[in-house]
């Protein structure tokens, strides 16, 4: 499961959490503006816009979990198990053909808002190519975002799915318009206390703080992720300076972190949250803590040079750095 969400204070915050019971071998990844991308169907492109994020390296080619380009634009991949269906390469030549690995860089290389990203997808044909075979084809649903707002993409047996994502969160199963339709079940939740509605003859009352949120789902499955995540961000408060919005960031995707036990996948393995990163998409900074590294850590994109065409990776900080006191 993994959960993915958007912030905006002063600047646009973008991030995810992966959660898995193994990792790929993930690398703060940079692809600078020469990079040649050799595309499957879509020929080589020498210059695009230059992107950060979390990629598996596979064979000199970034494999892209999430990243942010330079304009702002951020996307995210997380399991669609059962439900992503893709398409057929369309021979026609009027379509762009794209498999689903090469998704990420496709979009975040040519387009600088959502709005520029639906037209992509428009004339896109998103294909189950697999990488190779040590990398199968990944059962996906995507979220692309900007400042002014978000879309989530889901490609089914019926076809390419684009919905406007008003909460600007996703997480995993079922499909986008019933994880929207599941929210009318929590309409009621606030972080006021709540009045006795319930019958006023009985001597109710608050014993706690918190009871307005009483009935928000508090498990790991990815209904209930969906819906604490959203009323999280929705009701989320900060300063607007980096370190209060990306600290803010992080008590939001905390909202829904998974620690190891809690959710077994098989016997003895169990899903855990291996990162959770938080990039600002204006400034292209990639931050993110791990598992067994809660410090935070950043990457930025403009220390790099974005005109050269080799990949700067940095791998995960995995262990706890204890700030000592005395
Ligand atoms: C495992 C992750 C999802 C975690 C998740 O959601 N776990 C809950 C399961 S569930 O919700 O309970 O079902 C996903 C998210 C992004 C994926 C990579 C995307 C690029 C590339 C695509 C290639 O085709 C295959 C290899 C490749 C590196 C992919 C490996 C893997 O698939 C990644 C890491």
């Amino acid at each position: 499961m993994c959960t993915a969400a958007t912030y905006k204070t002063k600047n646009f915050y973008f991030g995810r959490t992966l959660d898995y019971e193994f990792s790929y071998g993930d690398e703060i990844t940079v692809t600078p503006r020469n990079y040649p991308f050799e595309f499957r169907y879509m020929g080589r492109k020498d210059s695009h816009y230059a992107m950060i994020g979390m990629a598996h390296v596979a064979g000199g080619y970034p494999l892209y979990y999430d990243a942010i380009n330079e304009k702002g634009l951020g996307m995210a991949g997380l399991n669609f198990v059962g439900n992503a269906a893709y398409q057929e390469v369309d021979e026609s030549g009027d379509r762009d053909n794209v498999a689903q690995y090469e998704f990420i860089p496709w979009i975040l290389g040519s387009c600088a808002s959502v709005g520029e990203a639906r037209v992509a997808l428009d004339r896109m044909t998103l294909t189950g190519t697999p990488f190779s075979e040590q990398l199968p084809t990944a059962q996906l649903h995507w979220i692309i975002a900007d400042r002014n707002g978000a879309i989530t993409v889901e490609c089914m047996a019926d076809g390419l799915h684009v919905y406007e994502n008003p909460v600007g969160v996703l997480t995993n199963n079922p499909p986008f318009p019933q994880q929207m339709f599941l929210l009318n079940q929590y309409m009621g939740l606030s972080p006021k206390q709540p009045l006795n509605t319930f019958a006023p003859e009985v001597g109710l009352n608050t014993y706690s703080r918190g009871m307005g949120a009483i009935g928000l789902p508090g498990d790991l499955s990815s209904t209930s992720r969906f819906a604490r995540v959203a009323f999280v961000k929705q009701n989320s408060l900060s300063g607007d300076s980096e370190a209060e919005s990306v600290s803010q960031f992080f008590h939001i995707l905390g909202s829904v972190d998974q620690q190891r036990g809690c959710c077994e996948v098989a016997s003895d393995k169990y899903e855990i949250t291996i990162y959770t990163s938080c990039c600002n998409a204006d400034k292209g900074i990639y931050y993110y803590n791990t598992y067994e590294g809660h410090q935070i850590n950043a990457v930025d994109m403009n220390r790099e040079n974005l005109d050269g065409a080799e990949l700067a990776r940095y791998p995960l900080i995995q262990r706890e750095n204890i700030n000592w006191q005395n």
